[in-house]
């Protein structure tokens, strides 16, 4: 069987098989899967099928979780390959998501230039390395890199989060970020979560083609910037954490409390910009502004200047990991699985009660 989209995913980590998963949800779509580790093929039939039980019916995943891998690697669906070259042949995209170093996304890009087809599109899942530095290295000429390799940045588990943050490098040409944009428009979320257990059979049994499309929210930068923009917020948000937990304001624990009684909820219904427009009463944001600056610009100056360098930085990096370790334990699998399900239950919320 031929597929419309021909996707193959370079490294098969914690990002890698979770796109996977987001790919495989598309019945126009085949998945070819390369990474060096030498477990490839176990770390794929142990932990892909956990990925996939949000996109295929129970009565799908024959012989259970673990047949799916087979039902998929028998029908061509899904391919594991042994070597960069055959892994990049015959694609019509290619997606990176090895890790996040400067140096091996370049030696990366240039071996492909080699091996991919030439009207392949690149795509890199990068968390903060701009398209033009990771295609710097490239060779001009040939099959060119430059004008194809663009950053389409998820949140982690991208089979589970709406944004992808799409990135073009200067020369990447327009028709690569519309192509972008529209497969991730159209392509489908996780089944909606059963109801109740009474319902779950009703719930599961909706077919793939029934998942939400316009689940994923593909949003295009317009300048390249280091961690582009999700990040630079959680960042921002994570520094000045830093700095209260290390200078004893507040504990690890009590400061997850905060945002997720506060900043949470409000910003799961209403971003940044739209909580303090209507905070600001009649007025709106610039009135918002206005009566807050007396507060705002002296707690602006007062914010935390944590440096993440080990000089100097060993007190609030102690207090952070210890006090972090002290709430959280061992992150088990248990509470993980917990926690994507209450993930996908908001973004359900989200995508039935919001529009943009
Ligand atoms: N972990 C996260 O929360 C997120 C990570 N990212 C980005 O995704 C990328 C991967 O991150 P993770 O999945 O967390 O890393 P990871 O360390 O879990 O997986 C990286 C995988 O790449 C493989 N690899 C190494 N060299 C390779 C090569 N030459 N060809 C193919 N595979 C190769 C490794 O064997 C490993 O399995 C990074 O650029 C990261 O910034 C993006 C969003 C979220
Ligand atoms: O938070 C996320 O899932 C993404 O924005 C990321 O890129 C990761 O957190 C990254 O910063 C760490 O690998």
């Amino acid at each position: 069987m031929s597929y419309q989209h021909r996707i193959t995913l370079l490294g098969t980590g914690t990002i890698g098989l979770s796109m996977a998963a987001l790919h495989l949800r598309r019945p126009d779509t085949s998945v070819t899967l390369y990474d060096p580790r030498p477990d490839l093929e176990s770390q794929v039939h142990e932990l892909l099928p956990g990925f996939l039980s949000s996109s295929y019916p129970k009565q799908e995943q024959k012989d259970g979780d673990k047949g799916i891998i087979q039902t998929l690697l028998s029908t061509s669906r899904l391919r594991l390959s042994a070597s960069l070259e055959d892994a990049c042949r015959g694609a019509t995209i290619i997606q990176e998501q090895t890790p996040e170093t400067i140096s091996s996304k370049q030696a990366l890009w240039t071996q492909v230039k080699g091996f991919a087809d030439p009207t392949a599109h690149l795509w890199s899942s990068s968390s903060g390395i701009a398209a033009s530095a990771q295609c710097a290295t490239c060779p001009v000429g040939g099959n060119d890199v430059r004008s194809r390799l663009l950053v389409a940045h998820p949140f982690n588990p991208p089979h589970l989060m709406p944004l992808v943050e799409i990135v073009p490098g200067p020369e990447t040409k327009a028709d690569r970020v519309e192509f972008v944009t529209r497969y991730f428009d159209t392509t489908p979320g996780p089944l909606p979560l059963p109801a109740s257990s009474s319902s779950s059979s009703s719930s599961e049994s909706q077919s793939q083609s029934q998942q939400t499309e316009g689940y994923y929210r593909p949003i295009i930068l317009h300048k390249e910037i280091s961690g582009f923009v999700g990040n630079r917020l959680a960042f921002a948000l994570l520094r000045e954490a830093c700095h209260l937990v290390g200078e004893g304001v507040v504990s690890a624990r009590d400061l997850d409390a905060i945002v997720t009684a506060s900043l949470g909820p409000r910003w799961a219904g209403s971003g940044v910009f739209e909580s303090y427009h209507a905070g600001g009463g009649e007025g709106g944001i610039g009135a918002f502004l206005q009566k807050l600056m007396p507060t705002l610009q002296p707690v602006w100056r007062d914010l935390g200047q944590t440096e993440i360098s080990t000089e100097g930085g060993e007190k609030w990096r102690e207090m952070v990991v210890h006090q972090t370790e002290e709430a959280y334990g061992l992150y088990t699998a248990e509470r993980r699985k917990s926690k994507e399900e209450m993930l996908r239950e908001v973004v359900a919320m989200q995508q039935r009660r919001w529009s943009d």
